[in-house]
């Protein structure tokens, strides 16, 4: 179900899926973006660093259409239709095109505590108009996928740190996400658990041909990632390509998680 996409290894071909032009944001005097500029291609995964107040956060929920910039485009193109400009969509148009199109992994937090590792995963389809049976057979096959079988009806409570975030990655991956968020996935994990969450959202992501932008300030987790870019002053100081291409490495050692 979750096999490593064969295309995955080669991204520099691709067409953008998210494209950012000019991107400016201020609190008050705090510029948070001061005129970024990115492309991000369809299949590859971006690690955007930089030291607190940089405008890593503004940035990341900028580019999902959490927040809008006060001037500037966010083009998404995933589909053959014409990009469309999320910058300019209302709240609501926002919203839908989160939830059909966009996948989240944050620190902690989007799980609902009171529901149950198969409950959360299935409200992300089912608030989309997948009927329930369906929305719990597809949820199970994901949760399985992810080394959680068995701990469907657990409630995240019941769950260990690496557990949840498997949760939290199998509810941003059922709906199809072309794009996935992630806002330090690890960050809250032991190192060795931190590892196996990372090797499993890699694979999830751009080993299925999707798009995977995270936030982190661990530099051993940016590596992973197929481009790193480097943020100063809600600037982009720095773009740094993986030398060895993380995705192709992945595909090629057939690891499919
Ligand atoms: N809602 C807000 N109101 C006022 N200022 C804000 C708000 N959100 C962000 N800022 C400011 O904008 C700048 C960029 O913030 P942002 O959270 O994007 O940085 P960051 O790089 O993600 O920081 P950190 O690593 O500490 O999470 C900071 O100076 C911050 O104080």
């Amino acid at each position: 179900m979750i096999e490593a996409h064969p295309a995955s290894g080669n991204t520099l071909n691709t067409h953008p899926v998210l494209s950012a032009r000019d991107l400016r944001r201020a609190y008050g005097s705090t510029l948070a973006l001061d005129g970024v500029n990115l492309d991000i291609r369809a299949g590859e995964s971006v690690a955007i660093m930089g030291p607190s107040g940089s405008g890593k956060s503004t940035l990341l929920h900028t580019l999902a259409g959490i927040e809008r910039p006060d001037f500037g485009s966010v083009l998404l193109s995933t589909s053959a239709a014409t990009p469309r400009d999320i910058a300019t969509l209302g709240e609501k148009e926002r919203s839908k095109l989160r939830r059909e199109s966009f996948g989240f992994v944050f620190q902690s937090g989007l799980l609902i505590p009171e529901l149950t590792a198969v409950e959360n995963v299935m409200m992300a389809l089912m608030i989309n108009g997948v009927p329930r049976a369906a929305a719990q057979e597809q949820a199970t096959q994901w949760l399985g996928a992810l080394g959680l079988a068995g701990m469907e009806e657990r409630r995240i409570g019941q769950l260990s740190g690496g557990q949840a975030q498997r949760v939290a990655i199998a509810r941003a991956q059922v709906t199809g996400a072309r794009v996935t968020f992630a806002d330090e996935p690890t960050g809250a994990l032991d190192s060795a658990t931190g590892a196996e969450v990372l090797s499993i959202l890699l694979n999830s992501t751009v080993g299925r041909g999707n798009t995977l932008i995270m936030v982190t300030h661990d530099a051993d987790v940016a590596a992973q990632c197929d481009r790193v870019i480097h943020l100063r002053d809600g600037r982009i100081l720095a773009q740094v390509a993986a030398t060895q291409g993380a995705s192709t490495q992945r595909s090629a050692a057939g690891d499919t998680n």
